[in-house]
């Protein structure tokens, strides 16, 4: 048997099993029983690497093409939501990375796309400028020599996203692009990487490559001449990080330390069809908040508000809206890392072990310990509002 893998397997509460197991042979088990102490089981390390390093290739790519996006770089999914070259480049780039990263890793990931439609007839022309987009960003990055990869690879690598997710296991969860509609318009987007381990968020990596490294503030406007390019990253019991992409020096962040609710800013999306705004309007009314609102695309909000840019996140979908995972792991651990809270409108955690949806109250608020009290009175009220005005 060629024994190449080492997986962590729960079981009771304090012993853990060391599975050695065999990819190439239909992941034969060899259980041997084992006590491992917390850190040897949390450390993660060689993942957080890996999660990094695949966040900023990808960046690179997408960069590149928001630079030059062609007409026909934009397709329409069924759900008429836009899917660019590069939501596809990108998904097929961080698979490839964390494969060669962490070779002997079981892999599975949770992730936004899927080749259905680049495998249809008249799809061949996208698929050869993903394809040599994904092997350029690779040639220039230089990592693993000299790859060529066919149209097959990627379409396998783009495929290899496919699992549900749940409550066992590992499962990395991915949004290649999270705020296609704002790298569409030339504005914010993430993209968005995060593990989770037995239904846990462990580690989460944000690449936001339009978001200026200094604060924004609510008469925040996306302007090419800002120095922009933000990595955040957050291991579980390890704090939250920020650096200038492809850069260096990485600093800790915090969530922003206001108790008084006057003096909050809040985010939302820039999309009126993803968060009700006037709804939010009402709840920053309650709170007294005096700022307008800061309105950008993607997990970049989790990000800004990880490093105090504002203090509060709010995302109330309309009716019938099922959120996925991939739109908020990473950005939750960020938050939370940075000591800020996130849940559901009824003061719930977010659960992540359900597979590829969030199971929720209605809406998500995120803020600093001290004000969510607050906004939980003020998001309960107004919702009432707006039920008995139906
Ligand atoms: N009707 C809707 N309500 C809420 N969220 C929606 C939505 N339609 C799409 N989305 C999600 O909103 C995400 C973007 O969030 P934001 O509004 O914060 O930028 C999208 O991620 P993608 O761009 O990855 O598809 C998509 O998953
Ligand atoms: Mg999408
Ligand atoms: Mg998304
Ligand atoms: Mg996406």
């Amino acid at each position: 048997m060629n024994i190449n893998c080492l997986r962590i397997v729960p079981t009771q509460p304090q012993v853990k099993f060391i599975s050695l197991f065999s990819r190439t042979h239909n992941y034969s088990s060899l259980v041997l029983p084992l006590k491992l102490s917390s850190s040897v089981v949390m450390s993660y390390d060689k993942e957080f690497a890996a999660a990094k390093k695949a966040a900023s290739i990808a960046a690179r790519l997408c960069q590149k093409v928001q630079k030059a996006l062609l007409q026909s770089d934009v397709q329409s999914k069924l759900d008429r939501s836009p899917v660019t070259v590069a939501d596809y480049g990108s998904q097929a780039l961080v698979s490839i990375v964390l494969e060669r990263e962490l070779p002997s890793e079981p892999f599975s990931i949770v992730a936004e796309e899927d080749s259905k439609d680049l495998r249809k007839d008249g799809a061949q022309d996208t698929l050869q400028r993903i394809t040599d987009l994904v092997n350029d960003t690779l040639s220039i990055d230089g990592s693993y020599g000299s790859i060529t990869l066919s149209t097959e690879d990627v379409l396998k690598a783009i495929d290899s996203g496919k699992s549900e997710g749940g409550s066992h296991g590992r499962h990395w969860v991915l949004d290649p692009i999270d705020g296609t509609k704002g790298f569409v318009r030339g504005d914010q987007y993430a993209i968005a990487l995060a593990l989770l381990d037995e239904g846990k968020v462990v580690l989460g990596v944000l690449s936001c490559p339009n978001l200026p490294l200094a604060s924004i503030r609510s008469d925040y406007q996306h302007s090419a001449d800002k120095e922009v390019g933000c990595l955040f990253f957050a291991k579980i019991g390890a704090g939250t990080y920020m650096q200038p992409l492809n850069g260096s020096s990485p600093v800790k962040v915090q969530v922003t330390a206001i108790e008084n609710s006057e003096e909050a800013s809040f985010f939302e999306s820039y999309e009126k069809g993803h968060s009700m705004h006037d709804l939010s309007s009402s709840i920053a009314k309650k709170l007294g908040v005096k700022a307008p609102p800061v309105r950008i695309d993607s997990q970049a909000k989790y990000g800004a508000l990880s490093r105090g840019d504002g203090a509060i996140y709010l995302r109330f979908p309309h009716k019938g809206y099922r959120e996925k995972i991939w739109d908020h792991a990473a950005g939750c651990i960020v938050v939370t890392e940075a000591g800020g809270v996130v849940s559901d409108a009824s003061g719930n955690p977010l659960d992540f072990s359900k597979g590829k949806y969030l199971d929720l109250d209605i809406g998500i608020i995120v803020t600093n310990q001290k004000l969510m009290p607050a906004l939980q009175k003020a998001v309960k009220e107004s919702l009432e509002e707006k039920a008995s005005s139906l």
